[in-house]
């Protein structure tokens, strides 16, 4: 009786699970590994009715094809350290979206002559936070696959010397090094961040979040300053339907580290957000966005 009614609940949640989307996927797919992980090591034992649902739990699975037919195309099952990297990037992107969320306690911190508009709040611990606001004449994913190519940054933004994927954790997750230029501008001068980047897309919006991290094979360099970025988000959504136009919010949240009069921080910190957001929509209308 046991197996019949386990295999009837696996029988109403696989639609689901398989339809499923956004940060559910990859939570799903963390769990499954965990428990996997687990059994293997010996620290937990699965009771025998598993065996009846047809799961070979801690192997890839096959997929069926859209024909039915069977195929092993799955990527490999994530490491420990993947999995980890991925669960950092959710939370920094819950993190994130929570600030965005909270309505209370904004200021027009400064307004750009096309409309743009940057807002910041103090948050409970002390630092102060920016939020940009703009619109792009690009899609959703026009502008992710922009942002998403990092290595491709110091070429559109003379803002960024160097962008490295270090580590990438599935295809929603990475880690990145990333150095800032010396411009004259720069008030505050090189930084150097190591960041897990992580997006996922809900309906038409695209998610992107981050925040600092530590690798233990890269540790702090000589000759830089690490700062600390995050928990960081940007939220892109279609403005209406088919205009092809974008609704862009951004969440600034650095730290800058070093030796720096908060005053000179908090007035270089939205002028870095307003160039950045200055070369993105040159970069846009070039449309040299090839996949
Ligand atoms: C003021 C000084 C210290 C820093 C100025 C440069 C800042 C604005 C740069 C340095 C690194 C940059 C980030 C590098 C990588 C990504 C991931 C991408 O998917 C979205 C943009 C995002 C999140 C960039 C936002 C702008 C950024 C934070």
């Amino acid at each position: 009786m046991l197996p019949a009614v386990v295999k009837l609940c696996c029988g109403i949640s696989y639609p689901h699970l398989r339809t499923m989307a956004g940060l559910q996927r990859p939570a799903i797919s963390a769990l499954g590994q965990e428990v996997a992980h687990r059994q293997r090591s010996g620290q937990i034992r699965l009771p025998a009715w598993v065996s009846h649902v047809g799961w070979q739990i801690g192997t890839p699975q096959p997929q069926l094809t859209e024909s039915g037919k069977r195929e092993d195309s799955r990527p490999s099952p994530l490491d420990e350290e993947e999995l980890m990297c991925i669960r950092q990037g959710q939370e920094a992107l819950t993190k994130a979206l929570d600030i965005l969320g909270n309505q209370n306690g904004w200021k027009t911190e400064l307004t750009e002559v096309n409309g743009d508009v940057i807002y910041s709040k103090v948050l409970s611990g002390g630092r102060k936070v920016f939020r940009l606001e703009t619109v792009f004449d690009a899609t959703p994913e026009e502008i992710h696959r922009v942002l998403w190519k990092v290595e491709e940054m110091p070429q559109w933004n003379p803002s960024i010397k160097n962008i490295k994927v270090l580590k990438q954790a599935g295809p929603e997750t990475m880690v990145t090094h990333e150095v800032s230029a010396e411009t004259a501008g720069n008030l505050i001068g090189q930084r150097d961040f190591l960041s897990v980047r992580h997006f996922c897309r809900q309906d038409s919006c695209i998610y992107l979040g981050g925040a600092a991290t530590h690798l233990e094979v890269f540790p702090p360099q000589k000759g830089f300053v690490r700062a600390e970025d995050g928990p960081t988000g940007i939220v892109i959504e279609p403005l209406d339907s088919d205009t092809g136009r974008s609704r862009f919010t951004w969440l600034l949240n650095m730290d800058v580290k070093g030796w720096l009069p908060k005053s000179i921080v908090n007035q270089a910190l939205p002028r870095a957000q307003v160039d950045f957001i200055r070369h993105l929509r040159r970069r846009l209308a070039e449309g040299s966005t090839p996949r």
